[in-house]
């Protein structure tokens, strides 16, 4: 008979009058009771060979450890490392020997379950490059769909990189995204600023169904959401985002009092957005200083939002609300976002974080 055992409960095992005390504990006849004990306590490095004969008379002799649980399965198993960008949190994969995701859409939605899996806001594949860029960033967000792009998943997906390639210090790398190019630059403190490009304004570019009303842009236009009209701004990060301030002729919004799980969801799948959209609830604190709340395509309210950060910014600045560099305060923490006059791009800076290593069973 064969019995594995954890390595403490092995080391005491090696003293054959503590494996008798075990026996008799456990009943010396009882493969039934030693089966339990087994199958409790079979998570270790060493193991015994017990004869089956005399439970008396044993003999435990040391043979080489077998791999331990945690690196025996070879197959079925997806190793990732977790990381947050303000509490938006994300499983990354390491994706570097393959164009294809290691994972499906399916098992992504699975894994980023709460309760039955890894739990997260999505899935990232970090990626080879094409048409000479450094890497390529995929996601799937937490109910499976592909959305183009994700701000701080892509603040993650650089540290991630640097941890892979062993980078110290401020370095930056070029990212072929669902939204095009996008430069992330890790600087010394650690805090990642990104180049997110030039936002889309233009209605079908967004995509939105909603007329342009500044020529084929949508700024401060009415959407009527449940019977009661919103004033919205339609921008495109390379995803679509829907941003508003507040009712049509109503006070500025008090994003705390906002019922996120009734609103958000009628906002994502009205008619007039064809690609579902993200959407941002703002107050403004002050021309430099925003608060806003977030319910996001395929993942629901999360603690922060990168994209919908840096759309918000420019709705703000295009509705006459706010400066062009101004902080946002999101559920998770804070983000600093500038929309340059000069190139017409957006850059924004956060932290991003590495929280745990594993292994998933798919
Ligand atoms: N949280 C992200 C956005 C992720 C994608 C989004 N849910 C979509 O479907 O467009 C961010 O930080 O930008």
């Amino acid at each position: 008979m064969e019995i594995a055992a954890t390595s403490t409960v092995s080391v005491a095992l090696q003293s054959s009058r503590l494996l008798h005390a075990f026996s008799r504990k456990l009943g010396s006849s009882s493969s039934l009771r030693f089966g339990f004990f087994e199958r409790k306590y079979c998570v270790g490095s060493s193991r015994l060979r017990v004869s089956a004969a005399s439970m008396d008379a044993v003999t435990a002799e040391k043979i080489s450890p077998p791999a331990s649980f945690l690196d025996k399965r070879e197959t079925g198993v997806l190793h990732f490392v977790k990381y947050h960008g303000l509490g938006n949190d994300f499983i990354l994969v390491d994706n570097r020997d393959s164009s294809e995701p290691k994972i499906t859409q399916e098992q992504a939605a699975k894994l980023c379950d709460r309760n039955f899996g890894v739990g997260a806001d999505g899935v990232i594949f970090a990626m080879p490059g094409v048409n000479g860029t450094d890497y390529t960033m995929r996601i799937f967000n937490s109910d499976g769909s592909e959305p183009e792009m994700c701000g701080n998943g892509v603040r993650c997906f650089a540290r991630f990189i640097a941890e892979l390639e062993n980078l110290q210090g401020q370095h930056s790398f070029t990212i072929h995204t669902g939204a095009g190019l996008i430069v992330p630059e890790i600087q010394d403190d650690g805090q990642v600023k990104v180049d997110m490009g030039v936002p889309i304004l233009k209605a079908q570019d967004v995509p939105t169904k909603l007329a342009g009303n500044k020529g084929e842009a949508v700024i401060q236009a009415e959407l009527v959401v449940d019977g009661e009209s919103w004033n919205v701004t339609c921008v495109s990060m390379g995803n679509p985002h829907c941003v508003t301030f507040g009712k049509k002729g109503g006070p500025n919004l008090k994003v705390d009092d906002l019922n996120l799980q009734e609103i958000g969801p009628k906002f994502e799948h009205h008619e007039m957005f064809p690609a579902r959209t993200n959407t941002e609830f703002v107050q403004v604190l002050s021309r430099s200083h925003l608060k806003m709340r977030v319910w996001e395509r395929g993942a629901g309210a999360t603690l922060a939002c990168g994209t919908g950060a840096c759309a918000l910014v420019v709705a703000a600045v295009l509705e006459g609300r706010a400066n062009r560099k101004c902080t946002v305060d999101l559920p998770g923490g804070p983000l600093e976002i500038e929309w340059k006059q000069e190139d017409n791009h957006i850059y924004m800076t956060g932290p991003a974080e590495a929280v745990f290593y594993g292994s998933a069973l798919l």
